[in-house]
């Protein structure tokens, strides 16, 4: 048995709660597959689209007077865990209801902690949020200086905040624990609520959204995983990505998964973060293995019959 950390893509989760839960219920059977397969599954997922679609919320609210308290980034993005958290265990409990199987499944809100001198809050890069034309992104930054918008990996323009790297996670013990006993764990969505530890030992949370791809490294390192799964869209790391001499690649040792990041082969922002989580996991220890994958593939890519796997 196997013990698996999954990333799941917050760009696949649709862009209202109806289109998330029809998704995590077509994402379900994948998961349990690899728990047929005799694995344990910790799942951790992204919120980019819903924690910027939650923070403009509170935001255009505030602005048009309605009597709603201003929500900070980190708040938002507990938010994001709960609701996103709440349908993967419904889409879970409902396959392993139809498998017979003798499992639960809880979220739990996690708290990570970064570095307050983490350079990443002197510069933001963590796209969030719904896809702008550049106009209308220009139109957003003049009208509000403490905004960023930049391009995200030829998609579109879209609101970039402070992505500083994960350091800790805070209840790393009740995950743990969860394990012990058996329970399909959710946790470390959206990267985490981003804190950082104060002279008293108290956590005070801070505006960042960190890459759920570095999170899902660092709790798969903490968790002592042998795998760590990082599904998306496509089935393959690809170099020469979207020209026509696009080359799909099965297996990479660090090495030469660091070269190729510099060399340029990834996006920032998409496929650049995976390879560097990846990296990041498989240097952690001897024998952990990360893959890259897409999400309908995913027991196939356990079988080494898709995905890419990045090892030492
Ligand atoms: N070199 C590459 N190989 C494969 N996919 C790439 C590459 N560079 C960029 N991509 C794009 O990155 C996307 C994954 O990033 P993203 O959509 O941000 O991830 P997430 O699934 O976590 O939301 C892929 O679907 C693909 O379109
Ligand atoms: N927090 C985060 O990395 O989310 P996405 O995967 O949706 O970008």
């Amino acid at each position: 048995m196997s013990r698996i950390v999954i990333a799941l893509g917050g760009n696949a989760l649709g862009n209202t709660p109806r289109e998330q839960m029809a998704r995590l219920n077509e994402a379900a059977p994948s998961l349990i597959g690899l728990i047929k397969q005799g694995h344990e599954i910790i799942v951790s997922h992204g919120n980019g689209p819903q924690v910027g679609m939650i923070k403009l919320a509170f935001d255009t609210a505030a602005e048009a007077g309605a009597k709603v308290a201003s929500m900070a980034l980190p708040e938002c993005t507990a938010m994001s865990q709960g609701y996103i958290g709440a349908h993967l265990q419904n889409a879970i409990l409902r396959e392993v209801r139809k498998e017979g199987m003798p499992w639960y499944a809880a979220t739990v809100v996690t708290q990570v902690v970064v570095d307050r001198d983490d350079p990443a809050f002197q510069k933001p890069t963590k796209p969030i949020g719904a896809f702008y034309d550049e106009k209308t992104a220009r139109e957003l930054m003049a009208a509000n200086p403490d905004l960023t918008f930049a391009e995200d990996s030829g998609r579109g323009w879209r609101q970039m905040v402070a992505s500083p790297k994960p350091v800790d996670i805070v209840e790393k013990e009740s995950i743990l624990n969860l394990l012990d006993h058996e329970f399909i764990v959710i946790a470390c969505g959206g990267g985490g609520v981003p804190v950082v530890k104060k002279g008293d030992g108290d956590y005070e949370p801070v505006p960042a959204v960190i890459d759920k791809d570095f999170a899902s490294a660092k709790l798969a390192e903490l968790v002592g995983a042998d795998y760590l799964f990082i599904l998306t869209a496509v089935d393959r790391v690809a170099i020469r990505f979207g020209t026509p001499e696009q080359e799909d690649l099965k297996e990479l040792t660090v090495a030469q998964a660091q070269q190729y990041c510099d060399e340029g082969h990834f996006a920032p922002g998409s496929m650049l973060p995976k390879v560097q989580a990846a990296i990041s996991f498989a240097q952690s220890g001897p024998g952990r293995h990360a893959v890259i994958a897409s999400l309908e593939k995913a027991p196939l890519a356990m079988k080494g019959e898709s995905g890419t796997v990045i090892h030492a």
